[in-house]
């Protein structure tokens, strides 16, 4: 692929920005660095309300996205990926519902000093509220159902005014939370003196949802032909993109549209520019719908099963480009497939997703090499080549759909390993293993009764075999090094 240079400039002025911000807010929170998600995801639930039942498609899911980074949701078919893209993107489908208590903070500095300018009566002054509420009070308040474990805390002195807000908003709309943009040390009168704060995607509307989404978060999905609009060029379409969001026209927009063909490897994209979508290839036709999705320059995409309609080559294609472009622009990609072979190629850190629960997160290293959950150690053994000699394995049964509280542990009954507490008890996350060095800093955290030492301890005492498996990602194309080091890991808190 040719080198862009406009794209090159842009991710430049985008990291000049970005290590401003960041170091701005480090002055006032000491624990900021560089690796500071961009997107945090706390407890969400996303339920579709039927008139035969409530569907918990998402309930209670927790992670993070950092800039530069590829954050994997993988899972079976109706595990509640989509949902928990869409409810990201703001695209929950009715009878679809975000529930209070869940949070999906955005947190880019650019983004709120600019927020806070254009969209002043929505954005509240965190330091403002903190000065005449204290958060520790707030879970005395009748309608909040939070205890300190539902923010990943042992004590209710952790707990600060952003968890709150984040996730109580709309109860705690008799203190002015129940608005979206959120920021500290500086307010609507001084926005360039922010420093920190964030956008609460799940109470955003109206306008400003618009210009998260497809402005600062952008997706890209299976199907190519949802994003693309066959009786327009697919130039006319970049350009409209473009004239929203970076406020180009004319013979400007047009340049950038060609170059940002060129960006994701159209070959003669000033002749195709003045095409329509169906003179498009597939693979063609899905690398003009991230140029779609990179016009508005943003700051995370989220890529829902982008190749599984492609052949394999094209699929390989697809995915370094997505790796190219990550680099130059510092995004963070959030990638959702129910491949595992193509969670091995593209993640940084994978979160397994089941029947609407993430059963297992881990660096992709330790996710490979030393699988914790017997649905994770089902999913790779359905890889194809990963077993030699052995028939391939697949799980028997379906996901369930999760239409009842979760009271158990949703995959027991296609468990090879359940025991008899698996269908009476609900397993918490808790950390799991050392992590493997080349994982960096990713916790690696399991929900199965397996690894709760109660449990373990009295029913299955040999049950626990930490390097079962190290070594298996050599065949993944990964080192093949056992985890050695002896990181500690921050343990998550389960959020009910
Ligand atoms: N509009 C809707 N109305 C009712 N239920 C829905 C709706 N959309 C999704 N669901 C339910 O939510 C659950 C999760 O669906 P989701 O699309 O997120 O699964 P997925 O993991 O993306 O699966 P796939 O791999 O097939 O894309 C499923 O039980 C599904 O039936
Ligand atoms: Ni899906």
């Amino acid at each position: 692929m040719e080198s862009n240079p406009t794209a090159d400039a842009q991710s430049t002025a985008t990291s000049t920005l970005d290590t401003t911000a960041t170091a701005a807010s480090n002055a006032t929170t000491t624990a900021g660095d560089r690796n500071d998600p961009i997107i945090t995801v706390r407890n969400l639930q996303t339920s579709f309300f039927t008139d035969k039942e409530v569907i918990r498609a998402v309930d209670g899911v927790d992670f993070d996205i950092r800039p530069g980074e590829t954050v994997g949701v993988v899972g079976e078919s109706g595990s509640g990926k989509s949902v928990t893209a869409r409810s990201i993107m703001g695209l929950v489908d009715s009878p679809g519902h975000i529930l209070e208590g869940s949070s999906i903070r955005f947190q880019h500095v650019p983004t709120l000093r600019s927020f806070a300018t254009t969209f002043a009566g929505r954005t509240v002054s965190l330091d403002e509220l903190e000065a005449e509420h204290d958060p520790t009070s707030l879970f005395d308040h009748p309608e909040i159902d939070a205890t300190p474990s539902t923010f990943g805390y042992d004590d209710r002195e952790e707990a600060t005014l952003e968890d709150f807000v984040g996730a109580y908003g709309d109860t705690l709309e008799f203190i002015g939370a129940d608005e979206c943009v959120f920021v500290r040390d500086g307010g609507t009168d001084d926005p360039e003196s922010i420093t920190d704060g964030f956008v609460e995607l799940t109470r955003c509307t109206g306008e400003i949802q618009r210009k998260m989404r497809g402005g600062r978060i952008s997706m890209v999905f299976q199907d190519p032909l949802t994003s693309l609009n066959p009786v327009y060029t697919v130039g006319n379409q970049l350009e409209e993109t473009l004239r929203l969001h970076q406020d180009l026209s004319g013979q400007a927009a047009t340049e950038e549209a060609v170059e940002l063909l060129e960006a994701v490897g159209i070959p003669d994209a000033r002749r195709r520019v003045t095409e329509y979508p169906h003179q498009f290839s597939g693979g063609m036709r899905q690398r003009a719908v991230i140029a779609m999705a990179l016009a508005c320059d943003p700051e995370v995409l989220i890529c829902d099963e982008p190749t599984t309609a492609l052949d394999v080559t094209i699929q390989a294609q697809i995915l370094d480009l997505l790796k190219e472009l990550q680099h130059e622009r510092d995004l963070g990609i959030l990638f959702i497939t129910h491949d595992m072979g193509v969670i091995a190629e593209v993640t940084d850190r994978v979160n397994v997703m089941y029947a609407g629960e993430i059963v297992e997160t881990a660096g992709v290293h330790s996710l490979f090499g030393d699988p914790k959950h017997p649905y994770t150690q089902g999913l790779l053994e359905s890889i194809p080549g990963r077993q030699q000699g052995e028939r391939l394995q697949t799980i028997e049964g379906n996901v369930p759909t999760p239409n009842e509280p979760a009271t158990y542990c949703r995959f027991a009954p296609r468990c090879p390993k359940a025991f008899g507490d698996c269908e009476a008890v609900h397993p918490e996350t808790v950390p799991v293993g050392d992590g493997h060095p080349e994982d960096e800093q990713a916790a690696h955290t399991t929900a199965c009764l397996l690894y709760v030492d109660e449990y373990t301890a009295a029913t299955h005492p040999s049950s626990r075999t930490p390097d079962q498996g190290a070594g298996e990602v050599e065949a993944m194309g990964g080192s093949a090094d056992a985890a050695t080091d002896t990181e500690t890991e921050t343990p998550r808190g389960d959020d009910r």
